[in-house]
């Protein structure tokens, strides 16, 4: 599993709320061995319709046809203003970031915290000035690495004739940053030729472009349970993805769901009790959250994650399997596996993808839902169950 998200933003927003949320599963999906790794590091699951369901019986892999895939989750703790100059914990943060595909940027958007995190009452902090910070923190981290050397390396450029992309994209890789992150910040930001010319803040616009493209963000709006309703819509009116989150309504169901007391499969609308003899503490906690699910039809931490691998990753999910008629694998277990890749990859990629040897002797593939041939530079579709044909031993 190569995908992580890293969750992200000023202390109290609910990080660790949302990631608890998050990497609770039922035991039924989680019997991936590394489902809490350490204290903040998990896995979740991305949502999505098991293809399955267009047969008449279930894989066994999904839980009443939803098939969740799982994805890496990473709570990036320590995010204070002028993080990247040491402050707090400093370059942790940062440090941890380094290994997220894409974050999700936790924010309180009751107002109930200022812009360090001391609570404060709800409504008194305009949430919209904790979205920047964080990108200023990403980009004058990038622009830290940079500078350190830049005048060392401006020569060396120069004097060796080495290729600019290539020099900076190495300076920034322990950012997650590559080449062709590089390439495109540079065609953007149309900077002097002669790079021996550039200010600090052509640098520093550089690396706002390499952290918009190497590091994808959304926003979580939470606490939207108790969040005055003129925050969340000027949040959700910025242009980028927003979703209006509760964590601890999460939180709640999961636990409840884990105890047996409800009926819940995360990214529900709605849940249904069944233990009879819940407590009267109980019974009033889940009402308070069916009445908040009533008024915004889901907790939102579902659709955070579904949105960061389907929209902010642009992945999609396919099935390999081996018997294109049962869709099994040799040992007859049905959908056994579910591959998160990037929208665009081909029957040959997912060929490499299942094993080097499979993808180097690649014949052919077989669309196991309408038994069609595909060719290795078939673009794969999301649910698409795929048979490898190859002449691997
Ligand atoms: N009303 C409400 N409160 C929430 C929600 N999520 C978290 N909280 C509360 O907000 C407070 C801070 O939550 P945490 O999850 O500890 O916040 P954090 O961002 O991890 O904070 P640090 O660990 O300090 O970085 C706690 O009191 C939570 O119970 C939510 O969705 N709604």
């Amino acid at each position: 599993m190569s995908m992580t998200i890293g969750l992200a933003g000023k202390p109290n927003a609910g990080k660790s709320t949302f990631f608890k949320a998050a990497t609770m599963a039922d035991v039924e999906i989680a019997n991936y061995p590394f489902t809490t790794i350490n204290a903040n590091r998990g896995v979740t699951y991305v949502r999505t319709e098991c293809p399955c369901v267009a047969r008449p019986k279930r894989c066994g892999h999904c839980v009443d046809g939803i098939r969740y895939v799982p994805v890496e989750l990473i709570d990036v703790a320590g995010l204070v203003p002028d993080a990247h100059l040491g402050r707090g914990l400093g370059n942790t943060f940062l440090d941890e970031l380094r290994q997220a595909q894409a974050i999700i940027h936790v924010i309180d958007a009751s107002g109930g915290t200022d812009i360090e995190g001391n609570p404060i009452d709800v409504g008194s902090h305009n949430p919209m000035d904790d979205i920047d910070f964080l990108n200023r923190e990403i980009t004058m981290w990038m622009f830290g690495i940079l500078k350190r050397n830049w005048d060392r390396l401006a020569r060396k450029i120069q004097a060796e004739g080495l290729k600019i992309e290539k020099v900076l994209s190495e300076q920034l890789a322990g950012a997650g940053v590559d080449e062709y992150h590089v390439i495109c910040s540079l065609s953007e930001c149309r900077l002097d030729h002669n790079h021996v010319k550039w200010s600090d803040d052509d640098l520093v616009r550089l690396c706002d472009a390499v952290r918009i493209l190497s590091k994808p963000m959304m926003i979580a709006a939470n606490k939207a349970d108790i969040a005055p309703a003129e925050f969340v819509s000027n949040l959700k009116s910025l242009d980028q993805i927003v979703v209006p989150t509760s964590a601890a309504a999460e939180v709640v169901l999961r636990s409840a769901s884990k105890g047996g007391a409800i009926r819940y499969n995360s990214g529900d609308d709605d849940f249904t009790i069944i233990k009879p003899d819940l407590t009267p503490a109980q019974k009033k906690g889940l009402e308070s959250v069916h009445a908040l699910l009533m008024k915004t039809g889901g907790t939102g931490i579902q659709e955070c994650i579904n949105k960061a691998v389907f929209e902010l990753l642009n992945l999609i999910v396919v099935y390999p399997v081996e018997d294109e008629g049962k869709w099994s694998d040799k040992n007859d277990r049905m959908l056994p596996d579910a591959f998160l890749m990037k929208k665009g990859s081909t029957a040959h990629d997912l060929a490499y993808k299942i094993h080097t040897d499979i993808g180097s002797h690649f014949l052919y593939a077989v669309d196991a839902k309408t038994k069609m041939r595909l060719g290795e530079k078939h673009e794969l579709n999301n649910g698409d169950v795929v048979k490898i044909v190859s002449t691997a031993k």
